[in-house]
């Protein structure tokens, strides 16, 4: 009997010594190659659990800081962590230069198919989730309507929408006071972090297709429910050991349903019907010359324009995006435009809430630009001039992008071997230093957006602490870290960096404007904790299972009495 046939032979007749058999091999033969990872010469931290290894330090913002702070102190800049099982390895590079090489080569560095998976089965395979040539299209496709041109045009929207969350406040104060017979106390406790976020949602849905889900007023409208349900779902769903399996084992779902998978899908069903309409609509408006200006802003949303540059006659046909292509897009802007900002905006009142000297020092300055004719386009865009250019606010806002980046880190794999650069040398574990490191194609890189941020040894030991005045006298070392904004990872780097920068800080500079010029926020009793559940968001603490939330007492401002 040849070598072919004994085994077929043995494996039909000990199944089950066959199969340990083969899994022992396996497993021999994975160990080998894994030896021969030059990520094993980096140092690497003691004390990782057996299943999930360093993750948890790694991920979860009230660890990581720390974490991270202990190990570049003893390990250098670039560490090895272990990952999801004993012999995953992982890069987490500390060092600018490291760091900066993996995200500017980002055709090597690429999204890893786990992460690409989650979104793309969400959202679709949108500027998000796809790679290589998709990518480029999108990003070609996309990258006009958020010029600043066009961006410009969307800030007369921005800002009536926080004059009518403003409005929509007030009007529940008054109605409290009247309620309950009271002269005055214009009061309220509120979940700021919802409130915001309904707001955002009217900002994006009418910036990104011209739709108006009106959220502020009520949150009935079926778009905005299928979106609201598909995400609050999938936030709900990411700690699950459910949605882990499925991130590996993609079948897993399709063949064991959960409820929050079927929610999904009914809400996936209503975007692609509303949607699509939408999108054909649209599109026979623009091959009809795009004439007629009734609509809210004459085509400038960002789906007519991605429409138009799409459709433009230097675009040949194979580089064109499909319909389908363009509605992932439209719904991968609802997924990364909407909560991002609504967390950027509350974190920033939840810091002014906990620092009332700044607060007050921000009002002093906001309430020297006045306010615009909201009915005059040009008087709105003349105010957000001023705003841009107010000294505080923008060190406010870098402040609590850096200190509470609503993202906290994200994940690359090498797509081939590579040797990485590093600022300072390397030690390996042989003893020998070296100016940079070899990594081996497939190799997860975790990047560390928040641990960027907040690490000492470059922002300063109060690198910790909200410390606005910072930004007046930056130290040498945070030069090197390459940031797409003012030294930040917050909205990454390098040619995956946030689209959508410049019309994050046209939000939050503009509603920032509107609130504390005529609020004041303070906390309230609940002690409010920062969890990453796909993104970094305001919990109760020891109240996790009732969902993100950030309450807050908001008072209408007084000049004279509140101050
Ligand atoms: C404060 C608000 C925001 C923050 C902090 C933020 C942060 C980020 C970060 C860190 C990334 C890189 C993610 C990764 O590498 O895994 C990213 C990518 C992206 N963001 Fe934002 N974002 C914000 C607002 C927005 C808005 C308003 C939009 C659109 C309307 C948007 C659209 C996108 C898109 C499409 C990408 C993928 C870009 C690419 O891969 O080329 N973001 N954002």
């Amino acid at each position: 009997m040849d070598l072919e046939s004994s085994v077929i032979h043995y494996a039909l007749f000990h199944p089950v010594s066959f199969a340990i058999a083969t899994l022992l091999f396996t497993y021999a033969v994975y160990r080998c190659v894994a030896q021969t990872d030059p990520l094993l010469l980096l140092p690497s931290p003691p004390n990782a659990r057996l299943l999930g290894g360093h993750v948890p330090d790694v991920v979860n913002p009230s660890l990581s800081y720390r974490a991270q702070d202990e190990w570049v102190k003893k390990y250098g800049r670039n560490i090895r962590v272990q990952g999801m099982h004993p012999w995953e390895h992982r890069l987490l590079p500390l060092d600018p230069v490291s760091l900066g090489h993996v995200l500017r080569n980002y055709a090597i560095y690429q999204k890893p198919w786990q992460s690409r998976h989650q979104i793309s089965s969400l959202v679709g395979c949108g500027m998000f989730a796809a790679e290589s040539e998709t990518y480029s299209r999108h990003r070609r496709v996309a990258t006009p309507a958020f010029s600043w041109r066009n961006l410009r045009a969307l800030i007369p929207l921005v800002f009536n929408k926080g004059e009518e969350l403003k409005d929509k406040w007030k009007e529940m104060m008054e109605q409290q006071v009247a309620e309950s017979g009271r002269k005055s106390g214009m009061s309220l406790k509120l979940d700021v972090c919802h409130w915001v976020s309904r707001a955002t949602f009217d900002v994006v849905g009418l910036a990104a297709f011209d739709y108006q889900f009106n959220a502020v007023q009520d949150e009935s409208n079926e778009l905005l429910c299928a979106y609201k349900d598909m995400f609050e779902t999938a936030v709900a769903q990411s700690t699950s050991v459910q949605a882990l399996i499925s991130v590996y084992f993609p079948l897993w779902a399709k063949i064991f349903p959960s409820k929050g998978s079927e929610a999904i899908l009914r809400g996936q069903e209503t975007i692609r019907r509303v949607a699509s309409k939408l999108v054909q609509q649209k599109k026979a408006w623009i091959l009809a010359g795009g004439e007629e200006t009734d609509k809210l802003h004459g085509g400038k949303d960002l789906l007519s324009l991605m429409l138009k540059s799409n459709l433009a006659t230097d675009v040949p046909e194979s580089e064109r995006l499909s319909d389908e292509d363009i509605l992932n897009n439209v719904n991968t802007f609802m997924f990364a435009g909407t909560d991002t900002i609504s967390l950027a905006v509350t974190w920033t009142l939840f810091l002014l809430a906990k620092h009332p000297d700044i607060q007050t020092r921000l009002r002093a300055e906001l309430r020297a630009t006045p306010p615009p004719d909201r009915t005059s386009d040009d008087s709105v865009h003349a105010h957000y001039n001023e705003l841009a250019s107010l000294p505080f606010l923008n060190n406010v806002c870098r402040e609590s992008l850096r200190l509470m980046p609503p993202i906290h880190s994200s994940m690359r794999t090498a797509t081939e071997d590579d040797v990485i650069p590093t600022s300072t040398p390397v030690v390996g574990t042989d003893g020998i230093a070296r100016d940079s490191f070899a990594i081996r194609k497939g190799t997860l890189v975790h990047v560390p957006m928040e641990g960027m941020n907040l690490d000492k040894e470059l922002w300063g030991d109060d690198a910790w602490q909200f410390i606005p005045d910072r930004w007046d006298h930056l130290p040498k070392t945070v030069a090197s870290v390459p940031g797409s904004y003012s030294s930040l990872l917050t909205f990454s780097a390098g040619g995956r960096a946030c689209i959508g920068q410049r019309f994050s800080l046209i939000e939050m500079k503009t509603f920032l404007h509107t609130l504390i010029t005529n609020f004041v926020f303070s906390e309230a009793d609940e002690k409010v904790v920062k969890a990453n559940v796909l993104m970094t968001r305001p919990y109760v603490s020891g109240r996790f299972k009732e969902g993100s939330q950030c309450p807050m007492i908001v008072t209408q401002y007084v000049p004279g009495e509140s101050d």
